[in-house]
């Protein structure tokens, strides 16, 4: 039975993840005298007032590019997060972090990311400069690689918890649990940002673009507006929000001075109240294994920090264009975010790129015979070979191989899958490797029962990821939703074809019957017949032209495709410059973030 949507969005929100000398004269400086240089080259459209309102967008979006396409001036950018790779990753989010800046700062610009420091890495140096924020005193540790600055938050908030980079354990001690002081390690992280461009002698001082990624770092366009700006500080910085999965909220129980107890001023408040259908908010105590509670239609107030970062943010960006319009179709896609999506003007979507550094099948440091575009015919099917032996399948060239790699979660379809594979596996073997729920660990470990054609492995595994992606035959992505996605990118990349569900980013970069097979959209909730007989079918047609040319042609253009994060660096970079713009659309965002609330009730 279906239940409402706003309990439902919410049964997906709860699961963790959950939940020397300074420049900084100069920088202000140069962000007035870059402004000045940029108007004085081009000429603004001086008929706009007797445009229509859609006429003036566009005309201000082309000024915009033109502007953009010259400028060239180098950036400050600041990048938070709660992981960055390869020094701390639970998923997606961390590898977006760990790559895009190495772009943007081979682009010219100065890049630094701020994350917590969650292990003793290796090449990280004590800064021994320190702050006190939320009421803590932190550390800082810096290392710089390939052009970034990488600054990293020491407190016992984030080391005495994590030990260890891998970490499924970065946000709670369980799958779907957030720790019980996640809102005060993640404000910690937030002020940190600020505070460290001041503190450290190589700050990037006050003239930076902040760009915040996901709910744990949401509070910092919150603490840029109503903290810093209202006191004078950092007047010419901008804060971009990156929602890299929108069912990730930071949603809490309200609590009596909870937020002011976190350095969040009073006039900020509000834009943090939402009303939930779900009458849980999974902790230590209750683990989010299972849905086990019962939903009345009775709302229950918490606060959600991704909203009030959202409100706060000077450009909301998210990681595809089609995601982008879904979040804002409804609440079931936007997970009852949507009106505030709206309420904002929607977000610009990005398509993600991949780290060649890391997927590179000629320079993969996991297959014994590196492989490229000439050689890809070759190289894969000895990287299926050692797969197979790897994970115990009967080796067997003709076999279709299908792998899967990913969280295990009902986002990402895997009970669906789960029902696929009894059929998959009669024609073509299939392994499996994620961690998650431990209802799907358990399952996924007894795979071996169902068929001697499919396994699963239950860890976080970088090298067997690296395998599969070069030896596997065809990739699986039945995700229900998928912001972009960056599997079916490794993927490609390594020659092989995914099989996708049709949502989100994966219709933005799979091309059915050219780069990869399209299953269609996965019901959003419940386990549909119809969707795993969906599934059941996409892999029989995918095994059908496994053994033709076909196939061979879409390995090959699968691997021939420019996936690195060239291309997307470059719209980045376009849409960071444009917040540094005096623009109609930037005035109306100040307004809305001057009245967040407002905004939200008015345009909803
Ligand atoms: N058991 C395991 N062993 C080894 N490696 C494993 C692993 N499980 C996952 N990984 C790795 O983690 C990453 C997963 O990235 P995805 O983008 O596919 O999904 P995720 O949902 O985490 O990211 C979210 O953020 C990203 C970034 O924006 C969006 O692309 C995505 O749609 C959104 O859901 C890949 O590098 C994958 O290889």
């Amino acid at each position: 039975m279906r239940v409402q949507s706003s309990a439902r969005a919410s049964t997906r929100v709860q699961e963790s993840r959950s939940a020397a000398p300074r420049t900084l004269a100069m920088n202000g400086v140069r962000s007035q005298n870059r402004a000045a240089t940029l108007s004085s080259k081009f000429i603004a459209p001086t008929s706009l007032s007797s445009l229509s309102r859609p006429a003036k967008r566009a005309v201000s979006r082309q000024f915009m590019k033109q502007i953009v396409a010259v400028s060239g001036e180098p950036m400050n950018i600041v990048f938070v997060s709660a992981e960055v790779s390869p020094w701390s990753k639970t998923g997606g989010l961390g590898d977006v972090v760990g790559s895009l800046p190495i772009e943007l700062a081979k682009r010219g610009h100065k890049v630094m990311s701020v994350a917590p420091r969650y292990d003793q890495y290796k090449g990280a140096w004590d800064t021994e400069v320190t702050s006190t924020v939320a009421g803590e005193e932190v550390r800082y540790f810096h290392e710089r690689k390939q052009g970034v600055d990488r600054v990293f938050v020491d407190s016992p908030l984030f080391l005495a918890k994590v030990w260890g980079k891998t970490g499924s354990k970065l946000y709670g001690k369980k799958s779907g649990a957030d720790f019980n002081d996640n809102q005060k390690r993640f404000a910690v992280l937030a002020a940190a940002a600020f505070e460290c461009q001041k503190d450290l002698p190589f700050g990037f001082g006050e003239d930076v673009i902040f760009v915040a990624n996901d709910w744990h770092s949401a509070m910092v366009p919150v603490l840029l507006k109503t903290k810093y700006q209202a006191n004078g500080e950092f007047m010419n910085a901008k804060a971009a929000l990156c929602v890299h999965n929108i069912a990730f909220q930071g949603r809490f129980w309200a609590e009596d001075g909870m937020l002011a107890e976190l350095g969040v001023p009073e006039e900020a408040e509000e834009a943090f109240q939402f009303e939930d259908g779900y009458p849980i908010v999974y902790s230590e105590e209750t683990p989010a294994e299972e849905e086990k509670v019962e939903v009345t239609g009775e709302v229950y107030s918490k606060v959600n920090w991704l909203k009030a970062g959202i409100l706060y943010a000077d450009k909301n960006i998210t990681v595809s264009p089609n995601y982008a319009e879904e979040m804002a179709s409804g609440p079931d896609k936007g997970v009852e975010l949507d009106k505030v999506i709206n309420s904002v003007g929607g977000f610009e979507g990005i398509v993600n790129g991949m780290d060649p550094t890391e997927w590179n099948p000629s320079k993969d440091k996991y297959l014994d015979l590196p492989y490229d575009e000439d050689t890809v015919i070759e190289g894969k099917a000895a990287a299926k070979a050692a797969l197979q032996a790897e994970v115990g399948l009967p080796v067997d060239p003709t076999a279709p191989l299908f792998g899967y790699i990913g969280r295990l979660e009902e986002q990402k379809g895997v009970d669906i899958m789960l029902e696929a594979i009894k059929e998959i596996a009669e024609d073509a073997q299939v392994i499996v490797l994620g961690t998650g729920k431990k209802k799907y660990e358990t399952a996924i470990k007894a795979l071996e029962e169902v068929s001697p054609n499919a396994v699963g492995v239950a860890k976080f595994s970088s090298p067997l990821a690296h395998m599969i992606n070069a030896g596997a035959d065809f990739l699986l992505v039945p995700s229900r939703f998928e912001p972009c996605g960056l599997i079916q990118l490794h993927a490609m990349q390594y020659g092989t074809v995914p099989v996708v569900a049709s949502t989100g980013g994966l219709v933005d970069t799979v091309v059915e019957g050219l780069t990869g097979f399209q299953v269609g959209a996965m019901d959003p909730d419940d386990l549909l017949e119809e969707d795993v007989a969906a599934l059941v079918e996409t892999c029989k047609r995918a095994c059908e032209v496994f053994s033709t040319p076909k196939y061979a042609a879409m390995v090959k253009e699968c691997i021939s495709q420019d996936l690195s994060w060239k291309e997307p660096a470059k719209k980045w970079e376009g849409v960071l410059e444009t917040m540094l713009m005096p623009s109609e659309e930037s005035s109306n965002k100040k307004e809305s973030v001057a009245t967040p609330k407002e905004a939200v009730i008015s345009k909803a």
